[in-house]
């Protein structure tokens, strides 16, 4: 006798995330969603899909809002640049319409995902599965729209520039699945930046930690909060291409073994204090407003990492003495051992970059983590 097929809707759903590079073309959603549709028949299998804006749509945004107000709060920062995600969730549940796909949008306010009220960096305090778990018991795919929550009152936040693939492990753990698979215009975490730097390979198992460390120092694919809150509820994290039939590249978890890489972002930038006293304060500063940013030990310097802060801004908000330029940081990485060196400019930062991957990577360097990365000082 054959057992009736299990109700796709009593079991965790797939949980997917399709960052802004996959929809280049407005032709992307239609295609997204036949392929999505597929997989919840061959499968038999509901989907929660994280999608993000198409490239460039929050940047413009941010762009329209300052030319009205070159200062704006942060909430209206907030409630602006959200609504690029919400334009591209819109648009693939309107696909999914088009497949004849039950779906629905469930836009931060109505996630069940709680912040703090410090809307351009939120921090994740509270989740109330329930939304989610009765979307996905009433359609085939729920789709949400990336970077989303609200605070205690109800009020739009942002977990911050990047951040759909937080809000994507958010889902997962809400909706207990123990897996979450990212798709993006690469299939995984590579041992540097595959679309700027000659020779750079696929990782295939990479720890939380490394990962983690990778974004830390500025390696765009994966965010760092992302990686920490997979950790913490031991979610898998899959990275796929973003094109059917999205081949799996990198899988992020508990075991990895040591990596060398060398990350480079050319939005990243060290600022030089006149004092560590000073330095330390900038670095408190930025990690209190849960941006990204390393103190360095060579000096009084502290990289923040990963673009998108009015650097001037947010030094004269916080009254802090500015930094002066130091220069775009470019990190090599081998276990948990980092050396940061700083390069004049982004095109400095290309070559040192190039010239570090080429010194890792050398026929014979090995993989011995505990093998000293400070030769790399005089690469
Ligand atoms: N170490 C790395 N491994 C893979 N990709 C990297 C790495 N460092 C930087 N990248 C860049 O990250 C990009 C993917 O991230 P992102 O642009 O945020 O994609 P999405 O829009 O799909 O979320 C890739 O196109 C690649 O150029
Ligand atoms: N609106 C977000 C979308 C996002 O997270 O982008 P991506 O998934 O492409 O990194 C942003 O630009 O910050």
């Amino acid at each position: 006798m054959t057992r009736p097929p299990l109700d796709p809707s009593q079991r965790p759903p797939a949980v997917v995330k399709f960052g802004g590079s996959s929809f280049r073309t407005l032709a992307a959603y239609g295609q997204l969603a036949e392929a999505l549709s597929r997989r919840v028949e061959e499968e038999n299998t509901r989907l929660v899909v994280v999608v993000s804006g198409r490239p460039g749509e929050t940047e413009q945004f941010r762009d329209r809002l300052s030319k009205v107000n070159p200062h704006p709060e942060d909430e209206t920062v907030a409630g602006l640049l959200t609504l690029a995600d919400t334009v591209g969730a819109q648009l693939l549940a309107t696909a999914l319409h088009r497949q004849g796909r039950s779906s629905t949008v469930l836009a931060g306010h109505q996630l069940g995902l709680t912040t703090d009220s410090s809307f351009m960096w939120a921090r994740l305090e509270h989740t109330d599965p329930e939304p989610l778990r009765s979307a996905v018991r009433a359609h085939d795919v729920v789709v949400v729209p990336g970077g989303q929550a609200a605070d205690k009152e109800g009020r739009p936040t942002w977990l911050g520039k990047n951040s759909s693939d937080l809000s994507a492990v958010a889902v997962a753990a809400a909706v207990g699945s123990p897996r979450c698979e990212i798709h993006s215009d690469v299939d995984g975490i590579y041992s540097s930046d595959p679309h700027l730097i000659t020779g750079s390979r696929l990782l295939s198992e990479v720890s939380y930690n490394t990962a983690a460390l990778m974004s830390l120092y500025g390696a765009k694919v994966l965010h760092r909060r992302a990686v920490r809150l997979a950790q913490r509820n031991r979610i898998e994290i899959v990275c796929r291409y973003n094109r059917p039939p999205f081949p799996a590249g990198s899988v992020i978890g508990s075991a990895g073994s040591s990596v060398a890489a060398v990350v480079l972002n050319q939005r990243s930038a060290a600022l030089r204090y006149e004092t560590e006293e000073l330095a330390d304060r900038a670095y408190t500063a930025f990690h209190g407003a849960n941006i990204d940013v390393v103190r360095l030990t060579a000096g009084p310097l502290v990289a923040v990492t990963g673009g998108f802060v009015d650097l001037p801004e947010f030094q004269r908000r916080n009254g802090l003495t500015p930094g002066e330029y130091a220069g775009v940081p470019v990190t090599a990485v081998r276990g948990s051992q980092v050396v940061t060196q700083l390069a004049a400019d982004e095109e400095d930062a290309l070559h040192l970059t190039q010239r570090l991957h080429d010194h890792v990577n050398r026929p014979g360097a090995g993989t011995d983590p505990n093998a000293p990365l400070l030769e790399l000082q005089g690469v």
